[in-house]
Parts: C-alpha cells; structure tokens; sequence
C-alpha cells in the first residue's frame, strides 16, 4: 500500500563545529518525486546538511526521516540499503574501468548488501540487462565499453549518477553534479536528472542560477545554516531577502 509519507524529512537539525553553528533548526519535506534545489551562499551549509541526512555527520539534535522511519542514527549504509543515496563533488571513479563494469560492480554490490551472495548465469543476464538500462536511460550506452578516464568529464559525471541509480535509491542528493562541466553541457545533465523516474526524489545543489529556475519544482535557500525560505521558483526570485543575501550578490535575477 502506498504510504503518505514524504521520502525525506528532517526536523529541527542542528550542527555546530565548535563555536559556529553551521545547521541551524533545518525543517523541511521532500515529496516522492520531487526535483528539489538547496541554494545558499558559500559556507551556508549546504554540503554539511547532505553529510548529516546520508549520516556521513552526526547532528547535535534533531531528526531525519526515510519515508517515515527515523534513521537518525542510523550508519551510512544502512540509509543506503533504505534508499537514500548521494554523489559527491568530486570525482570518485575508477578511470580504468568501463561504464558498464562500473555499474554492473556497484549491482553486484548492491545485492550482496542485500545478503545475495550468489548469482546463477540466468541472473547475470539480468545484472547486465539492468545495466544497460541504467546507462541509456542516462544518455552513455553509446560509451558503455570505454574507459571512464577516455569520457569527457560531463559523461564522467552522468556515470556518478549512474552509480547511484544502481543502489536503486528513493531519494537522490547531488551535490553540484555539474561542478567542473562545461556551461553548454550542464544543461544537458540537468535534463537527464529532470527526466529520472518520477518516484526518484532528488535534491540537488547547485550555484548557477539559471539551471536551478530551469529544473527544480521547489527550492530551499540557506543562510547562515537555517532556512530563509523555501518556495517555487518564482517566488524565489521575487523575494527581496534573498535578492539581498544571495541572488544580488551574484547578479543573476
Ligand atoms: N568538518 C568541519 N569542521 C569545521 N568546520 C567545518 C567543517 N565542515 C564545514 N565547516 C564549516 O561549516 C560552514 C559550512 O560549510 P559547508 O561546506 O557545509 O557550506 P556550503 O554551503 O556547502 O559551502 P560551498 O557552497 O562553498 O560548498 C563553513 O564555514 C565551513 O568552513
């Protein structure tokens, strides 16, 4: 039965690093299927409220919810296995390895979590059919058997979201998945994040502002740790608070 509960929740977070309060009460709700952008300033937090939801940090207080279940404490893995996956920044693949290998690793991996340890012929079939899948659906099927290191960097990073397809997540956090890409490529990998099936809910960080108009539903902006607001759009843009602590700064509404 389908439950009403929003993908992602989290109440009340708060972090500090010593003295400098870094998550600030964050509230908020991702919807299944959500295209969701968090904004903010550099240094508001953004990335260190993606660390405290996938559990990579700790919050002092507060809690998050999968889909309902408090997985607070909870290890990495654990949300992981419960569908809560993440890319990072940077680059984290393996330049010698193919697309295809790579994501039929991280399948194979996946099922092991799962307590599959052993696969017969027939289910390898169906691993590398689940893989192809991942990568058409992600535009790379045609690079599917080339080194990763041979991929310009935009496919390099549409492959970091194949990775996290595998896992089969409903919920996705991308943290700046167009870092590093080319200004007339970015829009392209933000179509294939907007196209994603639509029970994938995605939060996704991002600086440019008009990639974030063009592809989130909603957006929270963050400042100073705590939410100023979280709106359409084109409420966004109309709010003089963040004309003035964000937007206006880098000109771009
Ligand atoms: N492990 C840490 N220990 C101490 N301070 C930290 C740590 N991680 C982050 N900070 C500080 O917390 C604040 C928020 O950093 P964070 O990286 O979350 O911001 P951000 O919004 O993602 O910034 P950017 O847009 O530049 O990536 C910054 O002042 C940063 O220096």
């Amino acid at each position: 039965m389908e439950t009403q509960q929003p993908a992602l929740r989290t109440e009340a977070l708060c972090k500090s690093f010593g003295s400098l309060k870094v998550t600030r009460d964050v509230t908020f709700e991702l919807p299944r299927g959500a295209r969701y952008a968090l904004i903010g300033p550099n240094g508001a937090g953004k990335t260190t409220l993606i660390n405290l939801i996938t559990g990579e940090m700790r919050p002092d207080s507060g809690r998050i919810l999968l889909d309902g279940r408090e997985v607070t404490q909870a290890p990495t893995m654990a949300r992981v296995r419960q569908g809560l996956t993440r890319t990072f920044q940077i680059n984290t693949l393996f330049p010698d390895l193919t697309p295809i290998e790579a994501v039929l690793l991280a399948i194979c991996e996946r099922d092991r979590a799962a307590g599959q340890f052993w696969r017969s012929l027939t289910s390898h079939r169906v691993a590398i059919d689940e893989s192809f899948e991942i990568l058409t659906r992600l535009r790379l099927a045609e690079v599917a058997t080339r080194p990763t290191r041979t991929l310009p960097y935009g496919q390099q990073r549409l492959l970091e979201m194949a990775l996290a397809l595998a896992t089969k997540p409903k919920v996705l956090l991308l943290d700046e998945p167009a870092a590093g890409v080319p200004k007339d490529e970015s829009a392209a990998l933000f179509s294939v994040i907007a196209a994603l099936p639509g029970d994938i809910a995605v939060l996704f960080i991002e600086h440019d502002m008009d990639i974030v108009f063009s592809f989130a539903s909603r957006i929270i902006v963050l400042v100073s740790g705590g939410v100023l607001l979280e709106a359409e759009p084109a409420v966004v843009r109309g709010d003089p608070r963040v004309r003035e602590v964000y937007l206006g700064k880098v000109g771009h509404v």
